[in-house]
């Protein structure tokens, strides 16, 4: 048996085009969103995913604003640029490409972000009310990789509701939000959220329905870690310099072998980075039609 794969590219594409009709409504309305990044620093890897961002902002036909800082911006001119993006009409939502380089707070930067503007749901007020959303129904721009893994089980009809989920890994933009959304009524999943100091990591993933993988370990989820047909995704990323300047290779969290075991399998590349990005782009469409109900 071999894995139905969970094909991030055709998902977000499908996605990508419904969010291009509701802009075409905005439009008519005459409301014209717009998404800007912050990017501060030269990393390869983030200047290649602030890219991607652009282009899916230009397929969906949304306007996007590129503010790029030097690696040796100052906390204060980092600040300066998250008030001035704050107080731009034409941007009506902006990420902080995390992670910033060492010596910013991050978190402190986070905080300084107009909730309403916050597409990436990353604010503290955001991230409250993912919490608040369990009982109540606060609208709120969700964590895109949360909300693209959600979308992507879904637009597959893999069962959620009352499944059990092990989530590998706690980080921010990840494991802990994700861990969140699928507790809330509407998914109703049991999720188990596991960590670096997890004992008997594979054990705990035996038991899932449901594998998230968000670490950044290559190939820690073995084959004879995963029960037969449970649906598994690759989140965790690690970029494998190339032998003699050739290219760079990426590596997932999940062991290729894994495809033989499980029932639905989301591969990395292509798989939930896709998404990530699609459902970015749903964040700033969503809160251009609320812009317009408030
Ligand atoms: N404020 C903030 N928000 C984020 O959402 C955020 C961030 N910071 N920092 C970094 C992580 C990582 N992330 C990815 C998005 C798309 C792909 C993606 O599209 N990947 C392609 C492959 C691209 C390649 O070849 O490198 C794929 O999976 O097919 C990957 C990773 C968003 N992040």
């Amino acid at each position: 048996m071999t894995a139905i794969t969970l094909d991030g590219v055709a998902t977000a594409t499908a996605l990508k085009q419904e969010l291009r009709d509701r802009v075409v409504a905005l439009r008519a309305q005459g409301v014209v969103p717009g998404l800007a990044t912050l990017l501060v620093g030269d990393d390869p890897g983030s200047r290649l995913y602030v890219a991607g961002k652009h282009k899916d902002c230009a397929e969906v036909g949304i306007e996007s604003l590129r503010i790029d800082l030097p690696g040796s911006a100052t906390s204060a001119d980092v600040r300066a640029a998250i008030k001035d993006l704050n107080s731009s009409r034409e941007v009506t939502g902006y990420i902080i490409q995390l992670p910033l380089p060492v010596g910013h707070n991050e978190n402190a930067m986070l905080e300084l972000i107009d909730p309403a503007k916050d597409a990436d749901g990353l604010h503290p007020t955001n991230l409250g009310r993912l919490v608040l959303g369990i009982e109540g129904n606060l609208r709120s721009p969700l964590p895109c990789t949360p909300a693209g893994i959600v979308e992507l089980l879904r637009r597959y009809d893999v069962p959620i509701v009352g499944q059990k989920v092990v989530v590998v890994g706690r980080g921010l933009t990840v494991g802990r939000p994700l861990g969140l959304l699928f507790t809330r009524k509407g998914l109703d999943a049991t999720v188990t959220l596991t960590h670096s100091r997890t004992v008997d990591l594979a054990g705990e993933v035996r038991r899932a329905d449901i594998v998230v993988a968000a670490v950044g370990v290559p190939h820690l989820i073995e084959a004879d870690w995963v029960k037969p047909g449970a649906a598994v995704l690759d989140v965790g990323i690690t970029r494998v310099a190339g032998v003699d300047g050739g290219k760079s290779r990426l590596l997932g969290d999940v062991h290729p072998d894994v495809a033989s075991v499980a029932g639905y399998l989301s591969p990395n590349p292509r798989g939930v980075g896709p998404m990530t990005r699609a459902m970015l782009v749903s964040n700033v469409v969503k809160a251009a039609e609320q812009s317009l109900t408030a």
